[in-house]
């Protein structure tokens, strides 16, 4: 629930026409304690201000000259993406009250008015419209983290797939090919086994920040298991545009890494598949890639290796190191 202090730190607009019920309504919040409110006597203003602040409150009079009350709610209803339209209607005309809840607004005050009724209403209102707030932001936390790894922070599995759908038809409408590379460490186990699994997961964290730091921003870079990634390159034409790539991850990953003062050294290898020459939906694709993957591992690790089956596809390239993947510590 939204504390006393968030409630009056809520964020108002007054809307009203007429100057002296403007003053009466910032009088009657400032001595409730409001410490947000502002105010507006220009209906066709509301929606800019809306838009640029989002209110939490908006008490709008019905009854103006050029834009009503109804007007105001139907343009606030095209910003309110979520349809919560934080509207409190102020208005004289009884027959105005329910055709104001059907306009969207959440409820209504009557004029004259009625100091308890204000209040309460007031108070109502922010408070549900701050627990929807929260709600929504809970929400979009928790989609967050059904999306990416907890440990890195990248994308996991799931939204890897639609990235590379994506990615796929970006591919078909623009007449491109993707590469899909799936990176496994060589040697990780044996961090965890040494140094323990602090340390693994320091590792883990260090190479997703270097994958990520050495691709291009529209690349999407996953962690899909244990000590595997999957890196995605789109607006690909053939496989020469993913060896350089590829090489140039396997010289990062390759680089020392320092953790609690131990410089610990490991390296990776990397499948490669195209589409649409190895693979043409996301999950052949994936499976390709771990194909190949599997290859470079047999060829001796610390390499990549390209899907067979395509126009352009070559036998397991060698990479540029011949590092060896093992755990060293520093003296
Ligand atoms: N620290 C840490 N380790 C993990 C995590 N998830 C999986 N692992 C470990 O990662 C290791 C992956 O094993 P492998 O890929 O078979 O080991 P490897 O030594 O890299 O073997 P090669 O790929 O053949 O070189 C296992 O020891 C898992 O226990 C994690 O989140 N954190």
């Amino acid at each position: 629930m939204p504390s006393p202090d968030e409630i009056l730190n809520a964020k108002i607009l007054v809307v009203d026409d007429c100057a002296d019920n403007v003053d009466l309504m910032l009088e009657i919040l400032r001595e409730a304690g409001y410490a947000n409110v502002t105010a507006t006597m220009l209906p066709d203003q509301v929606c800019a201000l809306h838009r640029q602040h989002n209110y939490d409150l908006i008490l709008l009079d019905l009854q103006m000259p050029g834009l009503n009350g109804f007007q105001v709610m139907k343009g606030l209803k095209e910003i309110e993406q979520e349809g919560y339209l934080p509207v409190l209607a102020l208005t004289a005309q009884p027959s105005f009250k329910i055709a104001a809840l059907k306009a969207g607004a959440r409820d209504f005050i009557s004029k004259p008015f009625d100091l308890l009724e204000v209040h309460k209403r007031i108070h109502n209102m922010l408070e549900v419209r701050l627990l929807y707030k929260e709600l929504a932001q809970y929400s979009r936390k928790q989609q967050e983290l059904a999306l990416h790894d907890p440990l890195t922070g990248l994308p996991n599995r799931r939204l890897l797939e639609d990235r590379i759908e994506t990615t796929v038809q970006h591919a078909v409408r623009h007449q491109r090919k993707a590469a899909v590379m799936y990176l496994d460490l060589d040697g990780f186990k044996g961090i965890n086994d040494t140094h323990g699994h602090a340390y693994g997961d320091e590792i883990l964290k260090q190479v997703a920040q270097r994958l990520v730091g050495s691709s291009r921003k529209e690349d999407t870079v996953a962690r899909v298991g244990g000590d595997e990634f999957v890196i995605v390159l789109g607006d690909v034409n053939g496989l020469n545009d993913a060896r350089e790539p590829a090489s140039k991850l396997i010289e990062v990953v390759s680089e020392p890494y320092l953790v609690n003062g131990l410089t610990l050294r490991l390296s990776t290898s990397i499948g490669i598949a195209l589409f649409p020459d190895n693979a043409d939906s996301v999950s052949e694709l994936i499976h390709a890639a771990d194909n190949a993957l599997y290859d470079a591992k047999r060829s001796g690790k610390n390499r990549y290796c390209a899907a067979p089956g395509g126009p352009s596809s070559s036998a397991p390239a060698p990479a540029p190191l011949s590092l060896k993947s093992v755990a060293t510590t520093a003296a």
